[in-house]
């Protein structure tokens, strides 16, 4: 099986995809659209993307994609635990208060917000398509005085020396993955399984006053539990939104489709997006 994931090589999306797919063939792509379509295009059999972090909260670009541009299915979640170190190339290394640039994953620099305000307040950030990304360019750039925040495994592929381990602000700091398929499938993965999942996107009549009151309603009493309820744009208008739910259980004959049949009689388009296992990566 082709994997497909966000790289280059030592990302935490490759943490992830070592773990759940220890034999099988990884491929990397350089931005999570390129992961998706590689799954969509059939380059690639399933795609691992980052979801959602404890302290970032939700990958915007995967949810919207998901949701815009293809008709592709979760079928797994891995959830792993972030730890955020800040390096420099080894000739740098004396350099830190004269440190130019950090460069890292949009998310990387928010989880790391308090430690680079109170320890690197004048020093510009950059944005990378990942946190592998920052390192491999320090690795490639070893005349510039930046620095990189990344993973442990980064700072071993890339050369790179560990200066400050742990600079995430929160101790729990925790990223979920999703493996996307083209069709639903169940795969299993040697990880340690939890709870079964179920993801929807559902975008609700217009204007039709208290619609959101009645599609929580049909998940309510049928004692249906959500983990989960967000917005994000529709991209038709301002005020214009989708709404994703993670449901707290698979998806059976009767209740969970009883629940969007009533959700679709009152005017809501509903996409189930999967129904799937979840994994902790300890
Ligand atoms: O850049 C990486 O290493 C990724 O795998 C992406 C990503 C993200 O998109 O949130 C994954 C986990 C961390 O939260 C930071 C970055």
């Amino acid at each position: 099986m082709k994997v497909g994931f966000l790289g280059p090589i030592a990302t935490f999306t490759d943490l992830a995809v070592q773990h759940a797919f220890p034999d099988e063939d990884r491929i990397s792509f350089r931005t999570i659209p390129d992961c998706i379509e590689a799954v969509h295009n059939q380059e690639v059999d399933v795609a691992v993307v980052p979801l959602e972090n404890t302290l970032e909260g939700s990958v915007h670009l995967t949810v919207d994609y998901l949701f815009h541009e293809v008709d592709l299915k979760i079928i797994s979640e891995i959830t792993v635990p972030i730890q955020q170190h800040l390096m420099v190339h080894p000739n740098n290394e004396s350099k830190m208060n004269e440190l130019e640039k950090i460069l890292s994953h949009s998310h990387a620099i928010a989880q790391c917000h308090q430690y680079l305000h109170q320890h690197y307040r004048g020093v510009s950030t950059e944005y990378t398509t990942s946190t592998a990304a920052a390192a491999k360019f320090l690795k490639e750039h070893p005349e510039m005085k930046f620095a990189a925040i990344a993973n442990e495994l980064a700072a071993e592929i890339y050369g790179l020396t560990i200066m400050k381990r742990n600079i995430h602000d929160l101790k729990l700091n925790h990223t979920r993955f999703i493996v996307l398929s083209r069709e639903e499938r169940s795969i299993s993965l040697p990880l340690r399984k939890q709870e079964d999942k179920t993801t929807v996107m559902v975008t609700l009549p217009s204007d039709q006053s208290g619609a959101l009151h009645q599609v929580l309603s049909a998940l309510a009493w049928r004692k249906i539990n959500l983990s989960k309820i967000e917005s994000r744009p529709l991209k038709t208008g301002l005020g214009n939104y989708f709404f994703i739910l993670d449901i707290n259980q698979a998806i059976d004959e009767i209740l969970l489709p009883g629940a969007f049949e009533e959700m679709k009689a009152l005017g809501c388009d509903v996409k189930v997006i999967g129904s799937y296992p979840t994994h902790l990566l300890d």
